[in-house]
């Protein structure tokens, strides 16, 4: 949302900031004094006696916990501000107040946006809507120091992976239904603990052994559902909950990880900040470290108080936002409960030219060259006009659920490859499969990634191929610009174009692909590969757009799975 007025240069005066949250369960209020960098924070959290959150209960504590906690608070500001040189004691002990506009539950933030309008009235000071979400991540960029990094959300409601591009902080991927907090607590609410369940799950799983479970990872996007059911079938059929727990564990922080990683490798990142509730969890940071140990990353892991829900956050961001002269009038100051991260146009970061990267030049493999890289998955080495791609193992991962993986990629890869170009899909030739070893030897095709050479008449090809592949029965689950090479021919000398001068737009890298016939598993892949787009150009609409036309005009089911795609893209998931 734009901001409504604007001080000349607020930034010299913003020195103390009260933070306001109560999105959910978290009743807090925070002071942020920007001269020392300190955050006081002061919650009151709400615990259902049965069940998960009843929004009527959770809004009936927020309604008495929020004033107390917010007088708790500019009691504590007004401490620090007897020390402050140059203030007059009848001025204000705060220069802004912020609050958590969204997303959220409506009861929730209706009361917090009250009770912040009253203290900005009260002592006539700004007052800063801030998105939660966008909150949650900042807080971890501001104590890292980082300047660009892939940030993982992952909370109770939510969880997605962003980064930040254009001034705004965009979508890589995210949950397709539930959040991650969420799902947890449903099966521990299943098992008959009480909420919030995350933190049972994390001592169980302590104690147990690892169970397959479902793992589903679609480009950068994910889903629990499918899971959360399998835990509950396991533990109905009496497989001991300290078991389910570890599997749930492995596989879901697993799953948070490979996103991580895939977003990193796609966007040449080499910063990774973890935000939300569940980032709590030891497990989890466990495997993030160990991921961004082993491709080189750098990992900041914000303080407990800092990750679960807090208004400490919500004052951090509030400075930077009230300093940029990111105000709201009292009249346009109306909470959003479906308040989407990539909705804020980012005020704060004005100077941020460093924030858009190119990604590494070294992660390629280029025409005439020959090199090994490091995918997201797999290293991929050229021999002459040969590629051949190892799948290596994932240490962060449960030894058992890696292989599974690895060889059942590996298994699937070959395979669809090979279908696409019967279909007459471009895709490389497969010349070796050694499923033990998770090794594929490929014919080496285009001179390019999809990324290095992005138009309209390439993006276009995607949706054609992406069409054929659909009305033949399956998907390619991961169709992101590098996965899609360009330029020459296959089979010739690379970089050499093919006789005809025709520029061949090849799929590559099948390995996330199935076989189904329902409409969201086709828009799904159009999701990712505009999700992709969104991530890498500045014109992705119009490319999307292209894309999108080809499809309509190339499949039989084009117009229904386009209607599908407007609702995947829609979907609100912060209730
Ligand atoms: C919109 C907002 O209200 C929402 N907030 C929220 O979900 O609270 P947060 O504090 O970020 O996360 C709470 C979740 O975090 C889980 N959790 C807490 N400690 C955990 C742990 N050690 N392991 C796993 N999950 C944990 C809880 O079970 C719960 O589901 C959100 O940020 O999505
Ligand atoms: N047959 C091929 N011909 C030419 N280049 C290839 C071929 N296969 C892979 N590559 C190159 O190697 C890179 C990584 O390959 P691939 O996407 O299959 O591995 P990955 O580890 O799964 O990567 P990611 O998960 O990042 O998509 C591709 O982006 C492409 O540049
Ligand atoms: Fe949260």
């Amino acid at each position: 949302m734009a901001p409504t007025s604007s001080p000349t240069d607020a930034s010299d005066d913003i020195r103390r900031v009260l933070g306001i949250e109560g999105t959910a369960w978290a009743a807090s209020a925070a002071v942020y004094e920007v001269e020392t960098d300190g955050v006081t924070i002061e919650s009151d959290p709400y615990q259902p006696e049965s069940g998960g959150i009843h929004p009527r209960e959770a809004a009936e504590h927020m309604s008495e916990a929020v004033p107390s906690v917010v007088e708790t608070m500019l009691a504590e500001a007004r401490a620090q501000a007897a020390d402050d040189v140059g203030r007059a004691p009848e001025e204000p002990p705060i220069d802004a107040v912020a609050f958590s506009r969204g997303p959220g539950l409506g009861p929730c933030l209706r009361i917090v946006g009250t009770a912040a309008r009253a203290v900005a009235q009260r002592f006539d000071v700004p007052l800063v809507g801030v998105n939660h979400m966008v909150a949650h991540l900042e807080v971890g960029r501001h104590y890292s120091g980082f300047d660009a990094p892939v940030c993982l959300n992952a909370s109770g409601a939510n969880a997605h992976v962003l980064a930040f591009r254009n001034g705004r902080y965009r979508v890589l991927g995210e949950t397709m239904d539930t959040g991650v907090g969420n799902a947890l607590d449903k099966f521990t609410r299943h098992v008959g603990w009480s909420h919030p369940g995350g933190p049972k799950v994390e001592a169980h799983a302590k104690e147990g052994e690892y169970v397959d479970l479902p793992y589903v990872v679609k480009g950068m996007d994910f889903s629990f559902s499918g899971i959360m059911s399998a835990a509950k079938d396991e533990y109905d059929a009496g497989t001991p909950v300290e078991d389910v727990c570890r599997g749930l564990e492995e596989t879901v922080f697993a799953m948070l990880t490979e996103v991580s990683e895939r977003a990193l490798s796609l966007t040449g990142r080499e910063e990774l900040v973890l935000g939300g509730g569940v980032g709590q969890n030891e497990r989890l940071q466990g495997m993030l470290r160990e991921m961004c140990e082993q491709r080189g990353a750098e990992l900041h892991v914000p303080e407990n108080r800092f990750l679960r829900d807090n208004a400490g956050m919500i004052a951090v961001l509030g400075a930077k936002m009230a300093a940029a002269g990111d105000t709201l009038a009292i009249e346009a100051s109306a909470i959003d409960s479906d308040f989407r991260p990539d909705e804020v146009a980012v005020s704060w970061r004005a100077g941020d030219s460093e924030a858009d990267p190119a990604p590494a030049a070294s992660t390629r493999v280029d025409a005439g060259e020959t090199a090994a890289q490091q995918g997201a998955e797999a290293t991929v080495s050229v021999e002459g006009d040969r590629v051949v791609k190892r799948r290596v193992p994932r240490s962060y991962r449960h030894p058992a659920l890696d292989e599974r993986l690895r060889r059942e990629r590996t298994r699937v890869e070959a395979r669809l490859t090979s279908e696409a170009r019967r279909c007459g899909v471009p895709t490389p030739l497969v010349l070796d499969v050694d499923t033990a070893e998770s090794t594929i030897v490929f014919q080496r095709v285009g001179d390019r990634d999809l990324d290095a050479g992005l138009t309209a008449e390439r993006a276009r090809a995607v949706g054609r191929h992406l069409a054929t592949i659909h009305d033949a029965g399956f998907v390619h689950g991961d169709p992101t610009t590098r996965n899609v090479r360009v330029g020459s021919a296959g089979g010739g000398a690379a970089g050499e174009s093919s006789a005809d001068g025709d520029d061949r737009v090849f799929l590559i890298d099948f390995g996330l692909g199935y076989h189904t016939g329902h409409e969201e598993d086709h828009a799904m892949d159009l999701h990712v590969f505009a999700q992709s787009l969104a991530g890498t150009a500045d014109d992705a609409d119009r490319l999307q757009a292209a894309a999108e036309d080809a499809y309509r005009a190339t499949s039989e089911r084009g117009e229904t799975v386009l209607d599908r795609l407007r609702a995947v893209e829609g979907r609100g998931r912060y209730q």
